[in-house]
């Protein structure tokens, strides 16, 4: 240092002291924590020991088996947790004021800790737990007895730095002009690089942030915020925390996560695991129809058309056009003798079993009973009759009359029978009222254009059933799922033969397990009769039960194989997408409605999509839902949301942008470049995007009809420089090694729908005029766009500049 910079003697002595200071500090909590990973080590051990165990015992009773493997399945799960807190294991600790209840320091964490050798003191809080809730909502204004919030920084198990906050209105240590908590963590996290995963934010949950992921679980909570306020942040670690508070309710039933794509899905899959959370079952609407890949696209008119309420009528209808009723008899030749069906007994029958209110397969079989019945009656006035003229007549006496019957009830019910397993007559009634599945019926509906007429009738004009028909055989698509999740509700599942057989199966079971005990009784020496025996523990009943296939799924897993799964709550994100009839499919999962809606309706691209929360919920729950807002942006800086900003007023001038937490002072860039040459000079813009990111991640954005040619252009790149994810290989590849060694950067080059929700450190944006141009909501696509960067910005317009850009910094 120069001497001109000299500063004066007791400022160094000031400095010198604060650093001793801190450093003291700093080892002080190196020996807590160390000691808090060594506790973690050897619940590690224990763990492992009794994995162990539970694995090396074998044999023994059926029971002791039941036993074996629900304990291997708690170990794993207890080892899978343990394992996913090693990084930040303890990130912050709370000193109370003198005199507050209980005024050690509060030490708090990705799980909680125990000392075993002190009556289990708590060593670490659970940062789920009531009591770390000051960590996150103390203030200087409400201190709730607070003294100190302390944030704790380690890299790998070494700590690394410390950010106190003193909570004390004169301690004007803070930054008040958004009210955040551990603003200097909190902005370090923000200052990370992104590696194309999600990470949990547990050390710097905002107060705003903390009421969403606590509030109560009754009821719909909508979580409206624009881009970057944390929705998606919050909504899992709502999910971590309602299974921490609420685990006996919701471990039974599961909670589903939904969101838009699989691109997204991979992007969040890593948050859970890492809160210690396994039992979600995250999904897209286009997964819930266990066994059915809806691998298929749809045109934008098409799932527009398959998005709409009015679906449900169209079904319906399409439904009752299987029920039919013949214009002319039909005849049936059984054994060589014509029965007759007339339409008639036909809609007699039709309206019978429609009038049961049951589900088409379910109803079919009141249908088809009476038609049996009819065909029966026939077939025996037609067998009396042919008796009578083979039999030589004989006058009556007196009195006698002729009308008694020659069969009686039993001939009846033999006839009938017979019929019943006749395949001409199941052929012909299966013409009348056939049994479907969904996607045989829809299947059907969509490639025949007179059946598609027929159903569409009043409800659906030339161009919607113009866009929906489709050549046989077309892939599912995931706005058919809601479709064919409407239609298993309205055609249901005659499940008569599958309950048949697993009542056979039961009674093998039980006559096998009958065996089992007969042999174990005869094993069995009776030395006392005080002593219990096999029997008097077990009966076969128990032992049968035992035996099926054992239950040791989770709920997650099993939700995912039984499409009339009810979950304990349901998580929605991007949830401003969903179509009228995705909602239904949704509501179907959660009849409880103890729900959580997040999403941002200033960003809907889809046209099935909605622009109001009511609108979407009143046919569920009325007004009866909650809405909390979100307001801060952590992941756009200013320079950019000042674009963005342009543009949210374009969409609708009420609307306000959340406000950044920081500014980078690096501007957006445009530039523009003709048409043709976009491929190639995009190139050169990226390799230099890349240098001003050293490293991170960056994602080019482009209309649909750019994005193989640009991926192409781009994987040439990749080919020399290895750095490239083309457009569908996704982002799961990137990695990063906690911050030391440099990152691989990676570019990813996307449509705007599939960057939904997601974000990189730089975005180029190109022809964002072909992407506001390209739909009625090509605004919120823009919108969308330009709030995905954490820190750059560049823009390359291929033609016009839209006029809510134009004017803005220009460059590059
Ligand atoms: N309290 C916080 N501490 C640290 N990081 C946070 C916090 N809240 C949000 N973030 C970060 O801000 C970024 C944006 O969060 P998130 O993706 O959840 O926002 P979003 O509201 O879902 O955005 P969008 O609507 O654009 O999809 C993420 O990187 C997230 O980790």
């Amino acid at each position: 240092m120069s001497p001109s910079h000299r500063e004066p003697d007791g400022h160094a002595d000031t400095v010198t002291t604060e650093r001793s200071r801190k450093a003291a500090d700093i080892a002080a909590e190196q020996s807590y924590v160390s000691a808090l990973y060594q506790r973690l080590d050897a619940e590690r051990e224990l763990a492992a020991r009794r994995l162990d165990e539970a694995l090396r015992s074998s044999g023994g009773p059926p029971q002791a088996q039941a036993e074996r493997e629900a304990a291997t399945r708690t170990h794993s799960d207890r080892i899978a947790q343990l394992g996913a807190v090693e990084q930040g294991l303890c990130f912050g600790r709370l000193d109370f004021s003198p005199g507050h209840d209980g005024d050690s320091p509060l030490y708090i964490g990705r799980l909680g800790l125990f000392d075993a050798d002190d009556d289990y003191r708590p060593l670490l809080l659970d940062w789920r737990a009531p009591a770390a809730r000051p960590f996150y909502l103390a203030t200087a204004a409400s201190p709730e007895g607070v003294y100190r919030r302390r944030h704790i920084r380690t890299l790998t198990r070494k700590v690394v730095g410390l950010d106190d906050e003193v909570l004390r209105l004169d301690a004007a240590q803070r930054s008040d002009h958004l009210g955040l908590a551990g603003e200097a963590a909190l902005l370090a996290a923000l200052e990370r690089r992104r590696t194309g995963e999600m990470s949990d934010i547990v050390a710097t949950i905002q107060a705003e942030q903390d009421r969403i992921i606590r509030a109560d679980p009754g009821g719909v909570l909508v979580v409206q915020g624009g881009p970057g306020t944390g929705k998606t942040a919050v909504a899992l670690h709502r999910a971590a925390y309602l299974l921490y508070t609420y685990r006996r309710q919701l471990t039974t039933r599961g909670v589903l996560v939904v969101g838009p794509n699989s691109t997204f899905l991979r992007y969040i899959g890593q948050v859970l695991p890492s809160l210690g959370e396994t039992g979600v079952l995250l999904a897209t609407i286009g997964e819930l129809f266990p066994g059915l890949a809806a691998t298929g696209l749809d045109s934008p008119a098409a799932a527009e058309v398959k998005g709409r309420a009015v679906m449900v009528d169209v079904l319906a209808a399409a439904v009752a056009d299987r029920q039919v009723v013949p214009t002319d008899a039909l005849a049936i030749e059984v054994d060589g003798e014509v029965l007759t069906l007339d339409r008639a007994t036909c809609e007699r029958a039709r309206a019978k079993a429609r009038g049961t209110l049951r589900p088409h397969n379910l109803a079919r079989r009141v249908f088809v009973d009476d038609l049996l019945d009819a065909l029966a009656e026939q077939s025996a006035s037609k067998l009396e009759a042919s008796v009578l003229d083979d039999v030589p007549q004989v006058p009556l006496a007196e009195g006698e009359s002729d009308d008694a019957d020659l069969l009686d009830a039993r001939d009846h019910a033999a006839i009938r029978e017979e019929l019943a397993g006749d395949e001409r007559v199941l052929a012909a009634i299966n013409t009348l009222w056939p049994k479907l599945t969904p996607q045989e019926l829809l299947s059907d509906l969509l490639t025949d254009p007179a059946r598609l007429r027929s159903a569409g009738e009043g409800l659906l004009g030339d161009a919607d059933r113009q866009a929906l028909l489709r050549r046989p055989g077309s892939l599912w698509t995931p706005a058919d799922v809601p479709l064919l999740d409407e239609l298993a509700e309205l055609l249901g599942e005659d499940d008569t033969e599958a309950r048949e057989r697993r009542e056979r199966r039961r009674r093998e079971q039980r006559a096998y397990a009958q065996g089992v005990l007969h042999v174990l009784e005869q094993d069995e020496e009776i030395l006392d009769e005080e002593i219990l025996r096999v029997r008097d523990v077990l009966d076969a009943e128990l032992l049968a039960e035992r035996q099926e296939a054992s239950n040791d799924l989770t709920a997650a897993q099993r939700a995912a194989r039984d499409r009339s799964w009810t979950f304990g709550h349901v998580i929605v994100d991007e949830a401003q997408e969903l179509s009228s009839m995705d909602w239904r499919l949704l509501m179907r999962r959660c009849p409880s409605r103890s729900m959580t809606i997040v999403g941002d309706v200033a960003q809907t691209g889809s046209a099935s999509g909605t622009s109001t929360w009511s609108r979407v919920l009143r046919p569920y729950v009325g007004d009866r839902w909650r809405l909390r807002e979100l307001t801060v942006n952590y992941r756009t800086p200013a320079e950019i949301m000042e674009l963005a900003g342009r543009v949210l007023a374009e969409i609708d001038s009420a609307l306000s942008a959340p406000v950044s937490v920081r500014a980078t002072g690096v501007s957006p860039w445009q530039r523009q470049v003709p048409a043709g040459e976009v491929a190639a000079r995009l190139r050169a813009v990226v390799e230099a995007e890349l240098a001003e990111l050293d490293g991170g991640t960056l994602a080019v954005l482009c209309p649909g009809s750019l994005e193989a040619p640009l991926s192409a252009e781009l994987a040439e790149t990749a080919a020399e420089a290895g750095t490239v994810d083309g457009a569908d290989s996704g982002l799961d590849r990137v990695d990063e090694d906690a911050g030391s060694a440099r990152p691989q950067p990676r570019v990813s080059v996307l449509t705007v729908e599939r960057a939904k929700g997601l974000e990189f450190d730089g975005v180029v944006l190109v022809a964002p005029d072909d992407i506001v141009r390209a739909s009625p909501k090509g605004l919120n696509d823009l919108y969308v766009a330009l709030t995905r960067a954490t820190k750059r910005l560049g823009i390359v317009h291929t033609d016009r500049v839209p006029a809510v850009l134009s004017g803005a910094q220009s460059g590059r």
